[in-house]
């Protein structure tokens, strides 16, 4: 009889800059890790950090094919790594939140005959009716939101159905804008997915469903009734139900992993594939986050999330359905301005090396001697506010800081401004809260110890870097079992628990109880002056 350890379970994720896999075994042990970045690895797409930015600087987009090829190359690599793939029993996934694709018509049947000898690239070339996936990124649908708030009833509305007010990036705006703009486009598509769903597909060999939890960020469906909401779908575009397919709750097992997949890597043929969700809620079930828990994810963009029991939307922040517990909710808050910016200040105060930015932030005052800083190089999300604002302990605004200060600057204003925002939302630390963090940046522990010392809250962090992929792989085995009652938490058990990073250095909470004060004022002061 095969052991647990004889079963392998893989996560994906299709996040901004890149692709990344992990396989765990059935007592939950990493076996292996593999990863595509989409700028160096598929030059022949030209990305910047996984998208291009174009002339309006507003609209952001990543071709469609790059994500396939990605996935060509994964599980190329995988197999040239000796991967036995025939011990993978589910698999699962997570994607970029928000991003659409819009499948040309007739693709799901050329997704059913899916020919072995060839990639799924050459295969899928000409498949899409739009190349140019829209992205989470994307700021260019300000019309299409205040039309969507008009006609539903007002921002407040928008968000007690869909748990969000309207948002650029959203994908019923997203939708609404490509509708409005290259209508040919819209008729021409048979099937619109999210990036998670889509990349389900690809393994699905057919379209697969939306699932609850990354259907949230769309601003079409009722989080509440967990169906799609006539009144927003009617405000979008004609014929969209039709487009979007049902939507399932996210262990949902959808099927069986397509014949292509068996016969080109070894697959067994019973291999199931279960939901793919988004990237924040994939990191949701990766971190093992529990009630009273804040996880702070620190990729390409950074967000704030909890889990929460009794959802209350506002027109700040989002609440979407729990990828793991199906009565429960989560919070979130997102920032454009996270990985990159903080690229930009190392290459010009740093010299390009995180080793040096690290050693500025071990060096310089907590507290950076009452300057502050607010640097939104795009336009932020959380606040809607875009430029550089630097204030000194006097809150007179001042045209730069040293590079030390600058460094010092930057990583303590994004780390205040996401504890303002968790505590405007009635998110309170107390004695006993854990910060959990992730994402690229969190292998920095002295951006850790920012972050904790502004928490004024221990940090802890997992030992794979990628949750979304560790959560998604947990996620796969969950949706095994989910069916015959056993629960998430029973499920990822016998999983490694995150582990203390670092602890608030003492006396830290007293220098930031006023800045706190401060950041709230001066960024309400950059809101208000960019809105003259
Ligand atoms: N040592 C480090 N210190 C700070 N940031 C880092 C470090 N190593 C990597 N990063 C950041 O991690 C980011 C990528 O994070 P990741 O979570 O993998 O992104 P995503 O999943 O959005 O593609 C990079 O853009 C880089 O800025
Ligand atoms: O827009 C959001 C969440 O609402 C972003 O968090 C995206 O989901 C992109 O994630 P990363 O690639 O930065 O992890």
């Amino acid at each position: 009889m095969a052991t647990s350890t004889d079963s392998f379970y893989l996560g994906f994720d299709f996040s901004t800059q890149q692709l990344k896999v992990v396989a765990v075994d059935g007592n939950l042990s990493v076996v292996h890790q593999d990863s595509v970045q989409f700028d160096s690895e598929l030059p022949e797409f030209g990305t910047q950090g996984g998208v291009h930015i174009h002339a309006d600087s507003l609209t952001v987009t990543s071709p469609v094919l790059m994500w396939v090829k990605a996935l060509d190359l994964i599980l190329g690599k995988m197999k040239n790594a000796g991967f036995d793939f025939s011990r993978v029993k589910a698999l699962s996934g997570s994607g970029q939140q928000h991003g659409s694709v819009y499948w040309r018509k007739g693709t799901n049947q050329v997704l059913r005959d899916l020919h072995p000898g060839k990639s799924l690239h050459e295969l899928l070339k000409g498949g899409f009716a739009v190349s140019d996936s829209p992205v989470w990124m994307d700021s260019s649908t300000t019309e299409q939101c205040q039309y969507l708030e008009t006609a539903v009833g007002g921002a407040q509305r928008v968000a007690d159905i869909t748990g969000s007010r309207a948002y650029e990036r959203f994908t019923g705006n997203q939708i609404a804008k490509i509708y409005k703009a290259q209508p040919e486009k819209y008729e021409d598509t048979e099937r619109i997915s999210l990036v998670s769903s889509f990349a389900a597909s690809l393994f699905l060999g057919s379209y697969a469903a939306i699932d609850y939890s990354d259907g949230s960020g769309m601003n079409l469906m009722d989080i509440f009734s967990k169906q799609w909401a006539d009144s927003c779908l009617e405000a979008t575009a004609p014929h969209l139900e039709e487009r979007l397919g049902a939507l399932v709750h996210s262990s949902a097992v959808l099927g069986l992993l397509s014949p292509y997949h068996v016969t080109r890597y070894g697959f067994p043929e019973d291999c199931k594939v279960v939901a793919f969700t988004g990237d924040n809620p994939g990191s949701l079930a990766g971190m093992r986050l529990q009630e009273g828990d804040i996880a702070v994810s620190l990729g390409t963009s950074d967000t704030v999330f909890l889990w929460i029991k009794e959802p209350r939307p506002t027109v700040e922040g989002h609440i979407f359905c729990n990828p793991v517990d199906r009565p429960s909710y989560m919070a979130l808050i997102c920032y454009k301005n996270g990985s990159l910016t903080r690229e930009r200040i190392r290459n010009k105060c740093a010299g390009g090396s995180w080793e040096v930015f690290s050693s500025v932030l071990r060096t310089t005052p907590i507290g950076n001697d009452g300057n502050i800083g607010i640097y939104f190089d795009a336009m932020e999300i959380t606040p809607s506010a875009v430029g550089v604002h630097r204030f000194d302990k006097d809150n007179t605004k001042v045209a730069g800081f040293s590079a030390q200060g600058e460094i010092r600057a930057l990583v303590e204003g994004q780390f205040l401004a996401k504890r303002v925002h968790a505590e405007k939302l009635g998110y309170k630390i107390i004695p006993g809260t854990r910060v959990l963090a992730t994402g690229g940046a969190s292998s920095n522990k002295d951006i850790l110890q920012v972050l904790s010392d502004v928490f004024d809250a221990p940090v802890y962090t997992i030992d794979v870097a990628n949750s979304a992929c560790l959560g998604c792989g947990y996620r796969a085995l969950q949706g095994l079992v989910a069916e015959s009652g056993v629960s998430f938490a029973e499920t990822v058990r016998k999983a490694p628990e995150p582990q203390l990073a670092v602890t608030p250095t003492p006396g830290a909470d007293k220098v930031f109880a006023p800045l706190l004060r401060r950041y709230a004022e001066l960024e309400e002061r950059v809101l208000q002056e960019s809105k003259q």
